[in-house]
Formats: C-alpha cells, structure tokens, sequence
C-alpha cells in the first residue's frame, strides 16, 4: 500500500543543504501494525511527513495504493491526506474550549457531514476507545490517558486508510501507555487499520509486529525484512 523509493530529503541550514534521509526505501502493506524508533535528530519526524503527506520537497518515488504520488501538487496532496491519514500526536492538540464531542467531530465538520450522522458515528467512536458519554466534558477535565483516548477518537473517526502517531505515549506515565498501546492494536486487530508509531520508547517499540530504525537518516534495521532487502 505505501511503498517507498529511494527517498533523499535535504533540508536548507543557513546556507549549506543537508542530506537528512538517505536512499529510505521500504513496503508497508494494510493492516500492518509497525514502530519507527530511532535518535533524536534521525529522521523520524521527517519520514512520517512524507508518509503522512505533509511534505513534498522530496527525492525518489512515493507509490502510495499502486499511483506515483510523488509529483502531486499541494492541493492534490491535502485530498489525498484528508481521505486516508489520521494523526495523533504526543500533547494531544486537543481544542481546549470546544467539548471532547465537538473535538472528536472536527474532522467530519470540515468534511460536512450532517449533524445527526456526526452526532452518531461521535458516540460509536467513543465507545470503541473506551470513552463513552464522556461527550460533553472538556479536555481539562480528563487525564493524559483520557485525552489521547479523545485525539485517537478524533483521528480514527474519518476511517482513515493508515494512523501515524508521533510518540502517542510521550507524555503518558507507564501503566498508561500500556492502555494506549492495547488500544492501539486493537483499533489494528479489529478495524484493521494499518498505524505506523514512532517512539523513543523501547518498550513500545517491542508491542509493535514490526519494527524500523533509523540511524542519521539512514533505515538500519527492519525487524519485517532479510537484513540483505534493505
Ligand atoms: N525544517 C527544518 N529545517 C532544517 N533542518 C531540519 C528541519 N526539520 C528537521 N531538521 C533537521 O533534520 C534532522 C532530522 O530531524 P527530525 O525532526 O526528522 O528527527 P527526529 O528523529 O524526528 O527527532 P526527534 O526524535 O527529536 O523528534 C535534524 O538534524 C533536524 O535538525
């Protein structure tokens, strides 16, 4: 489904231009449930932006579902976002004025839904990450654990093709993470969504079936691939 070709990023740093990723090539198929982990400063956040379609300025080929998407323009990319990626990231991004119903609902707003199938698939949503009736409390006055329950709410609610989550358990204390990691997989397990997490933390990267890093932009391991496909 994402199958990536060689891909080079270079980032502008004063005047020089810096080599970030290095020849990232790699298959990720639906319904796969893989870790990212690497250093600070490897390449991490970079990668998952052109995974998630954030970014463009790239070299090398992105076959995203069999289409070279490696040309397309800005407006192009932002469909192609909005109809398969969900987001979730490690300090929530939670609206803290608006109801844990109205936050969750952003994605299908900006979509138009109507309001009584938004109401609906709100409370569905909810329930499955373990949040039902909490629609109308405001992200203060939910835990760590709550809150991200409410931005994977937010995130799956479109049924996105594929979740990216930039270190979902950065802030969560250990028991915490535990909860978000098993509602993670089971959101893999039982909707079969394919979510791509990156972490710091080793011991989500061992929940994880398959595991990448990278090393000063380079992919150095693939727990998913012969060491010689690399
Ligand atoms: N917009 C930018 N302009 C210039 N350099 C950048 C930019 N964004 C990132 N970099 C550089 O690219 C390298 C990789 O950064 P990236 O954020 O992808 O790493 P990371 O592995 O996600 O790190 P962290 O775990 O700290 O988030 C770093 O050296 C960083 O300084």
């Amino acid at each position: 489904m994402i199958l990536l070709e060689k891909i080079n990023k270079f980032y502008r740093q004063g005047n020089q231009m810096v080599h970030i990723l290095h020849d990232i090539s790699l298959t990720i198929e639906q319904g796969e449930f893989v870790g990212i982990m690497g250093q600070s400063g490897s390449g991490k956040s970079t990668l998952i932006n052109i995974i998630g379609f954030l970014d463009r300025q790239y070299q090398g080929d992105y076959i995203f579902k069999d289409e070279n998407i490696s040309k397309y323009n800005n407006k192009k990319l932002t469909t192609l976002r909005n109809q398969n990626v969900g987001f979730v990231f490690q300090n929530f991004k939670l609206i803290q004025n608006m109801s844990v119903a109205e936050n969750v609902a952003l994605p299908l707003m900006y979509a138009g839904f109507k309001k009584k199938t938004i109401r609906k698939k709100v409370s569905d949503v909810l329930t499955k990450v373990g949040l039902a009736g909490y629609e109308r409390s405001v992200p203060t006055q939910l835990s760590g654990g709550q809150q991200q329950r409410v931005s994977i709410a937010r995130a799956i609610i479109g049924n996105p093709t594929f979740l990216i989550a930039d270190e979902p358990t950065g802030a969560l204390d250990s028991q915490t993470s535990k909860e978000i990691m098993t509602l993670f997989k089971d959101l893999n397990t039982t909707n079969k969504t394919t979510i791509i997490i990156v972490t710091h933390d080793p011991q989500v990267g061992q929940q994880m079936d398959r595991l990448l890093t990278i090393l000063d932009g380079h992919l150095t391991s693939d727990s998913g691939v012969h060491k010689n496909e690399i």
